[in-house]
Protein backbone atom coordinates (compact mmCIF):
# COMPACT_ATOMS: atom_id res chain seq x y z
CA UNK A 1 0.00 0.00 0.00
CA UNK A 2 1.21 3.59 -0.52
CA UNK A 3 2.21 5.57 2.34
CA UNK A 4 0.34 8.85 2.35
CA UNK A 5 3.35 10.98 3.62
CA UNK A 6 4.93 13.34 1.34
CA UNK A 7 7.72 13.76 2.23
CA UNK A 8 9.27 17.48 1.95
CA UNK A 9 12.91 18.56 2.66
CA UNK A 10 11.68 21.85 4.45
CA UNK A 11 10.90 19.98 7.26
CA UNK A 12 7.29 18.42 7.80
CA UNK A 13 5.25 17.82 10.25
CA UNK A 14 3.91 14.41 10.78
CA UNK A 15 1.94 12.00 12.63
CA UNK A 16 1.70 8.00 13.46
CA UNK A 17 -0.75 6.24 15.63
CA UNK A 18 0.65 2.73 16.75
CA UNK A 19 -1.70 0.68 19.56
CA UNK A 20 -0.28 -2.00 21.76
CA UNK A 21 -2.85 -4.72 22.02
CA UNK A 22 -0.73 -6.50 25.10
CA UNK A 23 -1.38 -9.22 27.30
CA UNK A 24 -2.36 -7.23 30.56
CA UNK A 25 -4.00 -3.76 28.76
CA UNK A 26 -3.83 -1.87 25.21
CA UNK A 27 -2.11 1.30 24.82
CA UNK A 28 -2.33 4.34 22.54
CA UNK A 29 0.79 6.02 21.27
CA UNK A 30 0.43 9.40 19.02
CA UNK A 31 3.57 10.33 17.82
CA UNK A 32 4.71 14.05 16.23
CA UNK A 33 7.90 13.72 14.03
CA UNK A 34 9.74 16.87 11.81
CA UNK A 35 11.31 15.17 8.75
CA UNK A 36 14.14 17.71 8.74
CA UNK A 37 16.59 16.06 6.16
CA UNK A 38 14.50 13.15 3.81
CA UNK A 39 17.78 10.59 4.03
CA UNK A 40 18.00 11.21 7.63
CA UNK A 41 15.96 9.67 10.34
CA UNK A 42 13.17 12.11 11.40
CA UNK A 43 12.89 13.95 14.54
CA UNK A 44 10.20 12.62 17.33
CA UNK A 45 9.24 15.86 18.43
CA UNK A 46 6.96 14.08 21.34
CA UNK A 47 4.66 11.03 22.22
CA UNK A 48 0.99 11.19 23.78
CA UNK A 49 0.62 7.94 25.39
CA UNK A 50 -2.83 6.43 27.42
CA UNK A 51 -3.17 3.08 28.44
CA UNK A 52 -6.62 1.12 29.36
CA UNK A 53 -6.82 -2.19 31.02
CA UNK A 54 -7.20 -5.03 31.00
CA UNK A 55 -6.24 -6.17 27.56
CA UNK A 56 -8.35 -7.37 24.63
CA UNK A 57 -7.95 -10.66 25.27
CA UNK A 58 -10.21 -10.44 28.20
CA UNK A 59 -12.81 -9.85 25.87
CA UNK A 60 -12.42 -12.93 23.57
CA UNK A 61 -16.13 -13.75 24.14
CA UNK A 62 -17.27 -10.49 23.52
CA UNK A 63 -15.07 -9.04 20.85
CA UNK A 64 -17.58 -5.58 20.50
CA UNK A 65 -16.77 -4.75 24.33
CA UNK A 66 -13.20 -5.07 23.38
CA UNK A 67 -13.55 -3.14 20.10
CA UNK A 68 -14.78 0.00 22.65
CA UNK A 69 -11.37 -0.17 24.56
CA UNK A 70 -10.20 0.64 20.98
CA UNK A 71 -12.77 3.28 20.12
CA UNK A 72 -12.06 5.25 23.47
CA UNK A 73 -8.43 5.57 23.28
CA UNK A 74 -9.26 6.67 19.45
CA UNK A 75 -10.83 9.62 21.00
CA UNK A 76 -7.73 10.83 22.48
CA UNK A 77 -6.50 10.39 18.71
CA UNK A 78 -8.82 12.61 17.65
CA UNK A 79 -7.90 15.26 20.09
CA UNK A 80 -4.07 15.18 19.97
CA UNK A 81 -3.38 14.88 15.89
CA UNK A 82 -4.63 18.32 14.04
CA UNK A 83 -8.11 17.64 12.24
CA UNK A 84 -6.72 18.65 9.17
CA UNK A 85 -4.00 15.78 9.10
CA UNK A 86 -6.32 13.09 10.47
CA UNK A 87 -7.16 11.42 6.59
CA UNK A 88 -3.21 11.33 6.09
CA UNK A 89 -2.31 10.01 9.88
CA UNK A 90 -1.92 6.26 9.87
CA UNK A 91 -3.60 4.24 12.38
CA UNK A 92 -1.86 0.72 13.04
CA UNK A 93 -2.16 -1.82 16.03
CA UNK A 94 -0.18 -4.94 16.68
CA UNK A 95 -0.63 -7.28 18.88
CA UNK A 96 1.42 -8.97 21.04
CA UNK A 97 1.42 -12.19 23.59
CA UNK A 98 -2.18 -12.06 24.54
CA UNK A 99 -3.47 -12.86 21.16
CA UNK A 100 -0.98 -15.08 20.47
CA UNK A 101 -2.26 -17.16 23.22
CA UNK A 102 -6.06 -17.42 22.35
CA UNK A 103 -7.53 -19.97 20.08
CA UNK A 104 -7.26 -18.45 16.23
CA UNK A 105 -11.18 -18.19 15.78
CA UNK A 106 -11.58 -15.75 18.90
CA UNK A 107 -8.47 -13.91 18.14
CA UNK A 108 -9.34 -13.23 14.81
CA UNK A 109 -13.06 -12.20 15.64
CA UNK A 110 -11.40 -9.58 17.85
CA UNK A 111 -8.77 -8.22 14.93
CA UNK A 112 -12.11 -8.08 12.70
CA UNK A 113 -13.93 -5.96 15.10
CA UNK A 114 -10.72 -3.52 15.55
CA UNK A 115 -10.55 -3.51 11.59
CA UNK A 116 -14.18 -1.97 11.65
CA UNK A 117 -13.49 0.53 14.49
CA UNK A 118 -10.49 1.66 12.73
CA UNK A 119 -12.60 2.01 9.34
CA UNK A 120 -15.08 4.07 10.83
CA UNK A 121 -12.52 6.28 11.90
CA UNK A 122 -11.59 9.45 10.37
CA UNK A 123 -7.97 8.15 10.37
CA UNK A 124 -5.81 6.48 7.03
CA UNK A 125 -5.89 2.73 7.47
CA UNK A 126 -3.18 1.16 5.74
CA UNK A 127 -3.67 -2.23 4.33
CA UNK A 128 -2.69 -4.88 7.02
CA UNK A 129 -3.03 -2.10 9.62
CA UNK A 130 -4.18 -4.58 11.92
CA UNK A 131 -2.36 -7.51 12.95
CA UNK A 132 -0.65 -10.29 15.66
CA UNK A 133 3.36 -9.39 15.57
CA UNK A 134 5.29 -12.24 15.55
CA UNK A 135 8.12 -12.42 18.43
CA UNK A 136 11.26 -11.79 16.68
CA UNK A 137 9.91 -8.49 15.64
CA UNK A 138 8.92 -7.45 18.81
CA UNK A 139 12.16 -7.80 20.36
CA UNK A 140 13.82 -5.71 17.36
CA UNK A 141 11.33 -3.47 17.34
CA UNK A 142 12.04 -2.67 20.92
CA UNK A 143 15.89 -2.74 20.50
CA UNK A 144 15.07 0.22 17.67
CA UNK A 145 13.23 2.25 20.13
CA UNK A 146 15.73 2.44 22.76
CA UNK A 147 18.85 2.80 20.60
CA UNK A 148 17.42 5.46 19.08
CA UNK A 149 15.86 7.55 22.10
CA UNK A 150 19.51 6.84 23.64
CA UNK A 151 20.66 8.08 20.01
CA UNK A 152 23.11 5.06 19.52
CA UNK A 153 21.42 5.07 16.18
CA UNK A 154 22.19 8.57 15.15
CA UNK A 155 25.96 7.98 16.47
CA UNK A 156 28.69 6.25 14.14
CA UNK A 157 30.32 4.70 17.16
CA UNK A 158 28.23 1.66 16.47
CA UNK A 159 27.91 0.87 20.53
CA UNK A 160 24.26 0.02 21.27
CA UNK A 161 22.44 -1.16 24.29
CA UNK A 162 20.40 -4.36 24.72
CA UNK A 163 17.08 -4.99 25.68
CA UNK A 164 15.07 -6.47 28.14
CA UNK A 165 11.27 -6.59 28.06
CA UNK A 166 9.10 -8.41 30.35
CA UNK A 167 5.35 -8.26 28.65
CA UNK A 168 2.20 -10.01 30.98
CA UNK A 169 2.33 -12.74 28.50
CA UNK A 170 6.37 -13.12 26.57
CA UNK A 171 9.09 -11.67 27.21
CA UNK A 172 11.92 -10.33 24.54
CA UNK A 173 15.52 -10.61 25.21
CA UNK A 174 17.76 -8.44 22.27
CA UNK A 175 21.49 -7.80 21.38
CA UNK A 176 23.99 -6.60 18.84
CA UNK A 177 26.35 -9.30 19.16
CA UNK A 178 30.18 -8.60 19.69
CA UNK A 179 31.03 -12.14 19.11
CA UNK A 180 31.33 -14.29 16.51
CA UNK A 181 30.62 -17.13 19.03
CA UNK A 182 27.15 -15.88 20.22
CA UNK A 183 25.66 -15.54 16.50
CA UNK A 184 27.27 -19.03 15.63
CA UNK A 185 26.55 -20.69 19.32
CA UNK A 186 22.58 -19.37 19.12
CA UNK A 187 19.59 -21.47 17.68
CA UNK A 188 19.68 -19.33 14.18
CA UNK A 189 16.02 -18.43 14.48
CA UNK A 190 17.56 -16.33 16.94
CA UNK A 191 18.93 -14.30 14.92
CA UNK A 192 17.54 -11.30 12.69
CA UNK A 193 18.94 -9.54 10.08
CA UNK A 194 17.21 -5.95 8.82
CA UNK A 195 18.66 -3.02 7.23
CA UNK A 196 18.17 0.59 8.24
CA UNK A 197 20.45 3.52 6.93
CA UNK A 198 23.22 2.28 5.14
CA UNK A 199 23.63 -0.24 7.89
CA UNK A 200 23.09 -4.21 8.10
CA UNK A 201 22.26 -4.76 11.94
CA UNK A 202 22.23 -8.37 12.73
CA UNK A 203 20.66 -9.41 16.49
CA UNK A 204 20.48 -12.36 18.72
CA UNK A 205 16.67 -11.86 19.61
CA UNK A 206 14.23 -13.80 20.87
CA UNK A 207 10.51 -13.59 22.17
CA UNK A 208 9.34 -16.49 25.06
CA UNK A 209 5.58 -17.27 24.72
CA UNK A 210 4.32 -17.85 28.19
CA UNK A 211 7.28 -16.48 29.35
CA UNK A 212 5.49 -13.42 30.72
CA UNK A 213 5.35 -12.51 34.44
CA UNK A 214 1.76 -12.68 34.17
CA UNK A 215 1.82 -16.19 32.01
CA UNK A 216 4.92 -17.13 34.32
CA UNK A 217 2.75 -17.28 37.52
CA UNK A 218 -0.07 -19.40 36.30
CA UNK A 219 2.83 -21.84 35.32
CA UNK A 220 4.44 -21.25 38.86
CA UNK A 221 1.20 -22.51 40.28
CA UNK A 222 0.79 -25.49 37.84
CA UNK A 223 -2.31 -23.39 36.06
CA UNK A 224 -1.27 -23.42 33.02
CA UNK A 225 -3.38 -25.33 30.43
CA UNK A 226 -4.52 -27.14 33.74
CA UNK A 227 -8.49 -28.61 33.86
CA UNK A 228 -11.01 -28.38 36.72
CA UNK A 229 -10.52 -24.49 36.62
CA UNK A 230 -13.97 -23.82 38.81
CA UNK A 231 -12.96 -26.44 41.89
CA UNK A 232 -9.30 -26.64 41.61
CA UNK A 233 -7.38 -24.48 43.99
CA UNK A 234 -3.66 -23.74 42.59
CA UNK A 235 -1.25 -23.02 45.83
CA UNK A 236 2.59 -22.00 45.79
CA UNK A 237 5.59 -21.09 48.39
CA UNK A 238 5.56 -17.50 46.78
CA UNK A 239 2.11 -16.50 48.06
CA UNK A 240 0.82 -15.23 51.47
CA UNK A 241 0.20 -18.39 53.19
CA UNK A 242 -3.59 -16.83 54.36
CA UNK A 243 -3.86 -15.40 50.99
CA UNK A 244 -6.82 -16.85 49.04
CA UNK A 245 -8.00 -15.35 45.80
CA UNK A 246 -9.26 -15.82 42.45
CA UNK A 247 -6.92 -14.32 39.87
CA UNK A 248 -8.07 -13.40 35.96
CA UNK A 249 -5.74 -13.62 32.83
CA UNK A 250 -6.30 -14.10 29.37
CA UNK A 251 -10.06 -13.75 30.02
CA UNK A 252 -10.07 -16.96 32.50
CA UNK A 253 -10.03 -17.04 36.18
CA UNK A 254 -8.30 -19.16 38.40
CA UNK A 255 -8.59 -20.00 42.40
CA UNK A 256 -5.08 -19.42 44.05
CA UNK A 257 -3.63 -19.99 47.44
CA UNK A 258 -0.45 -19.82 49.49
CA UNK A 259 1.09 -21.65 52.42
CA UNK A 260 2.79 -22.44 55.23
CA UNK A 261 6.70 -22.18 54.60
CA UNK A 262 9.29 -20.73 56.38
CA UNK A 263 11.47 -19.15 54.97
CA UNK A 264 9.88 -18.94 51.54
CA UNK A 265 12.55 -17.61 49.42
CA UNK A 266 13.91 -21.06 48.55
CA UNK A 267 11.09 -23.29 47.79
CA UNK A 268 9.41 -20.42 45.75
CA UNK A 269 12.44 -20.24 43.36
CA UNK A 270 12.37 -23.78 43.37
CA UNK A 271 9.27 -23.62 41.95
CA UNK A 272 9.65 -21.15 39.35
CA UNK A 273 12.34 -22.86 38.02
CA UNK A 274 10.88 -24.71 36.47
CA UNK A 275 9.50 -22.46 34.15
CA UNK A 276 12.23 -21.51 33.14
CA UNK A 277 14.73 -24.03 33.23
CA UNK A 278 15.45 -25.90 29.79
CA UNK A 279 13.70 -23.40 27.96
CA UNK A 280 15.80 -20.71 27.60
CA UNK A 281 18.89 -20.50 25.57
CA UNK A 282 21.86 -18.75 27.42
CA UNK A 283 23.15 -16.27 24.83
CA UNK A 284 27.12 -16.57 24.92
CA UNK A 285 27.86 -13.54 25.46
CA UNK A 286 25.88 -12.08 28.34
CA UNK A 287 28.09 -13.20 30.45
CA UNK A 288 30.37 -9.87 29.51
CA UNK A 289 29.67 -6.43 29.81
CA UNK A 290 27.34 -5.10 27.14
CA UNK A 291 24.76 -2.69 28.96
CA UNK A 292 21.06 -3.61 28.90
CA UNK A 293 18.04 -1.56 29.34
CA UNK A 294 15.00 -3.17 31.16
CA UNK A 295 11.79 -2.19 31.13
CA UNK A 296 7.82 -3.00 31.16
CA UNK A 297 7.30 -5.21 34.51
CA UNK A 298 11.39 -5.35 35.20
CA UNK A 299 10.88 -1.46 36.02
CA UNK A 300 7.38 -1.85 37.72
CA UNK A 301 8.35 -4.80 40.03
CA UNK A 302 11.69 -2.68 40.73
CA UNK A 303 9.91 0.19 41.73
CA UNK A 304 6.88 -1.35 43.51
CA UNK A 305 9.51 -3.15 45.87
CA UNK A 306 11.71 -0.17 46.28
CA UNK A 307 14.46 -0.74 44.69
CA UNK A 308 14.29 2.50 42.47
CA UNK A 309 12.43 5.70 41.92
CA UNK A 310 9.68 5.36 39.88
CA UNK A 311 10.42 9.32 38.33
CA UNK A 312 14.09 9.04 38.07
CA UNK A 313 14.48 4.70 37.29
CA UNK A 314 18.00 3.89 37.20
CA UNK A 315 20.68 1.48 37.33
CA UNK A 316 20.93 -2.06 39.43
CA UNK A 317 22.84 -5.46 39.51
CA UNK A 318 21.26 -8.56 38.84
CA UNK A 319 22.24 -9.25 42.49
CA UNK A 320 19.68 -6.38 43.72
CA UNK A 321 16.95 -7.92 42.58
CA UNK A 322 18.05 -11.34 44.31
CA UNK A 323 18.66 -9.85 47.54
CA UNK A 324 15.49 -7.81 47.19
CA UNK A 325 13.54 -10.96 46.10
CA UNK A 326 14.81 -12.40 49.15
CA UNK A 327 13.57 -10.16 51.69
CA UNK A 328 10.41 -10.09 49.74
CA UNK A 329 9.31 -13.33 50.16
CA UNK A 330 10.99 -13.93 53.81
CA UNK A 331 8.96 -11.30 55.37
CA UNK A 332 5.59 -11.50 52.97
CA UNK A 333 3.35 -10.16 55.37
CA UNK A 334 5.01 -6.92 55.54
CA UNK A 335 4.84 -6.43 51.45
CA UNK A 336 1.25 -8.29 51.27
CA UNK A 337 -0.38 -4.91 50.58
CA UNK A 338 1.86 -3.67 48.03
CA UNK A 339 1.12 -6.88 46.17
CA UNK A 340 0.47 -10.61 47.18
CA UNK A 341 2.52 -11.75 44.39
CA UNK A 342 5.28 -9.63 44.83
CA UNK A 343 7.74 -12.46 46.02
CA UNK A 344 6.44 -14.75 43.30
CA UNK A 345 7.20 -12.06 40.83
CA UNK A 346 10.64 -10.91 42.07
CA UNK A 347 12.06 -14.32 42.45
CA UNK A 348 10.49 -15.28 38.54
CA UNK A 349 12.48 -12.08 37.78
CA UNK A 350 15.70 -12.97 39.49
CA UNK A 351 15.42 -16.73 38.10
CA UNK A 352 14.94 -15.65 34.54
CA UNK A 353 17.77 -13.19 34.43
CA UNK A 354 20.15 -15.83 36.70
CA UNK A 355 19.34 -19.18 35.54
CA UNK A 356 17.32 -18.29 32.26
CA UNK A 357 19.87 -15.74 30.31
CA UNK A 358 22.71 -16.13 32.12
CA UNK A 359 23.37 -13.11 33.61
CA UNK A 360 26.00 -13.10 36.21
CA UNK A 361 25.42 -11.14 39.66
CA UNK A 362 27.10 -8.26 38.76
CA UNK A 363 25.70 -7.72 35.49
CA UNK A 364 24.06 -4.00 35.74
CA UNK A 365 20.32 -3.24 34.32
CA UNK A 366 19.60 0.15 33.40
CA UNK A 367 16.04 0.44 34.47
CA UNK A 368 13.49 2.82 32.51
CA UNK A 369 10.54 3.56 32.05
CA UNK A 370 10.70 6.48 29.57
CA UNK A 371 13.66 7.98 27.76
CA UNK A 372 13.45 11.57 27.18
CA UNK A 373 10.06 11.40 27.79
CA UNK A 374 9.11 8.61 25.70
CA UNK A 375 7.66 5.43 26.78
CA UNK A 376 9.99 2.49 26.01
CA UNK A 377 8.09 0.14 24.27
CA UNK A 378 8.46 -1.71 20.85
CA UNK A 379 5.56 0.82 19.27
CA UNK A 380 7.97 3.70 17.98
CA UNK A 381 10.47 1.41 16.59
CA UNK A 382 6.75 -0.47 14.70
CA UNK A 383 6.19 3.39 13.81
CA UNK A 384 9.48 3.84 11.99
CA UNK A 385 9.05 0.44 10.75
CA UNK A 386 5.95 1.55 8.95
CA UNK A 387 7.11 4.70 7.76
CA UNK A 388 10.60 3.51 6.64
CA UNK A 389 10.28 -0.02 6.55
CA UNK A 390 13.37 -2.02 7.91
CA UNK A 391 12.50 -5.32 6.03
CA UNK A 392 13.61 -7.40 8.77
CA UNK A 393 14.03 -11.04 8.09
O1 LIG B 1 4.52 1.80 26.12
C1 LIG B 1 4.43 0.97 27.02
C2 LIG B 1 4.03 -0.36 26.75
C3 LIG B 1 3.98 -1.25 27.80
N1 LIG B 1 4.29 -0.87 29.05
C4 LIG B 1 4.28 -1.82 30.16
O2 LIG B 1 4.84 -3.03 29.70
C5 LIG B 1 4.21 -4.16 30.27
C6 LIG B 1 3.76 -4.93 29.07
O3 LIG B 1 2.91 -6.00 29.25
P1 LIG B 1 1.96 -6.60 28.08
O4 LIG B 1 0.67 -6.91 28.70
O5 LIG B 1 1.97 -5.73 26.88
O6 LIG B 1 2.73 -7.91 27.70
P2 LIG B 1 2.74 -8.87 26.43
O7 LIG B 1 1.35 -9.03 25.92
O8 LIG B 1 3.63 -8.24 25.39
O9 LIG B 1 3.35 -10.09 26.99
C7 LIG B 1 3.23 -3.56 31.26
O10 LIG B 1 3.93 -3.35 32.49
C8 LIG B 1 2.93 -2.18 30.67
O11 LIG B 1 2.49 -1.25 31.64
C9 LIG B 1 4.70 0.43 29.29
O12 LIG B 1 5.01 0.77 30.42
N2 LIG B 1 4.76 1.31 28.27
Amino acid sequence: DLCPVSVDPSGRVFYGIMFDAGSTGTRIHIYKFIQKDPVELPVLDNEMYHAVKPGLSAYKDNPEEGGNTIRQLLRIAKKTVPEDEWRRTPVVLKATAGLRLLPEDKASALLKEVRDVFDESPFFVPNNSVSIMNGANEGVLAWVTVNFLTGHLYSNTRRTVGILDLGGGSTQITFLPKSRKTVQSAPPTYIARFNMFNHTYQLYTHSYLGNGLYAARLATLGALGADGLDWKIFTSSCLPKKFREDVTFGGTTYKVSGFDCLPCYKLCYYEVMKVIKGIVHQPYEVKGSSIFYAFSYYFDRAVESGLIDSSRGGAVEVRDFKKRAKEVCNKMTKYRAISPFLCMDMTYITCLLKEGFGFKDNTVLQLAKKVNNVETSWALGATFDYFRNLNIH
